[in-house]
């Protein structure tokens, strides 16, 4: 059984991306960071802005809400994305074609400073620095004190000068936390 906050164990902070580009794309990433907040041993902490963003791999498709969270956590990486999986399927998630369209995407980008290399999992994200989908929210809710703090402020800066990708601020989002979002 998973360990809940009563126990007092430390929690780590971990980033996730979301993206969305079939259905009601802002409702979809809505209720993924609400059921995320829900899971008991998951706290959502800080909320970055929403942006569109043009279909990066795969182009043949429409464009995607992007967005990335920040969330103290008690679980284990592999138990955190064991989450995020299964609720990509809650919400309806069909693999087709490799990068293509989906109700909802959720990848693990960073947790804390860990860094390894498994078949089911790798961190950080091996794909993050290249994009500016993720970078450029990410860049938005990063501690400052992270590691990684500098490179993705540089590399979110180069993406975004370099404009290879189309991204804009489709939505502010005033909460910066899941208690503001969610009014409670
Ligand atoms: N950091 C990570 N976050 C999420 N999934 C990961 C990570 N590292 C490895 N994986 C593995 O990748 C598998 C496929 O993920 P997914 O289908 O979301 O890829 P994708 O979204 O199509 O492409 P990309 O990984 O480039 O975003 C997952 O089942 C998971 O086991
Ligand atoms: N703009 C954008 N492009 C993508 C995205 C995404 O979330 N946003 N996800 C992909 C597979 O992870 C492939 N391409």
């Amino acid at each position: 059984m998973a360990e809940s906050y009563e126990h007092n164990q430390p929690e780590t902070e971990a980033y996730i991306a979301l993206g969305s580009n079939m259905g009601d794309r802002e409702e979809l990433l809505q209720e993924a960071i609400r059921l995320l907040d829900d899971h008991p041993d998951i706290r959502v902490t800080r909320v970055s802005g929403i942006y569109e963003t043009d279909p990066v791999g795969y182009t043949d498709q429409p464009s995607f809400l992007n967005m990335v969270i920040a969330v103290q956590t008690l679980l284990t990486p592999v138990q955190l994305l064991h989450v995020q999986l299964g609720l990509e399927k809650r919400l309806g998630r069909i693999r087709h074609e490799r990068w293509g369209p989906r109700t909802i995407d959720l990848d693990l980008l960073l947790y804390d400073n860990v860094r390894m290399d498994h078949e089911e999992l790798t961190l950080p994200h091996p794909r993050m620095m290249e994009r500016a989908f993720v970078l450029v929210p990410l860049h938005d809710v990063l501690a400052e004190t992270h590691p990684l703090h500098r490179e993705v402020q540089e590399a979110a800066h180069a993406s975004l000068q370099g404009r290879k990708e189309g991204i804009t601020l489709w939505k502010t989002t005033n909460w910066r936390s899941a208690s503001e979002l969610f009014g409670s």
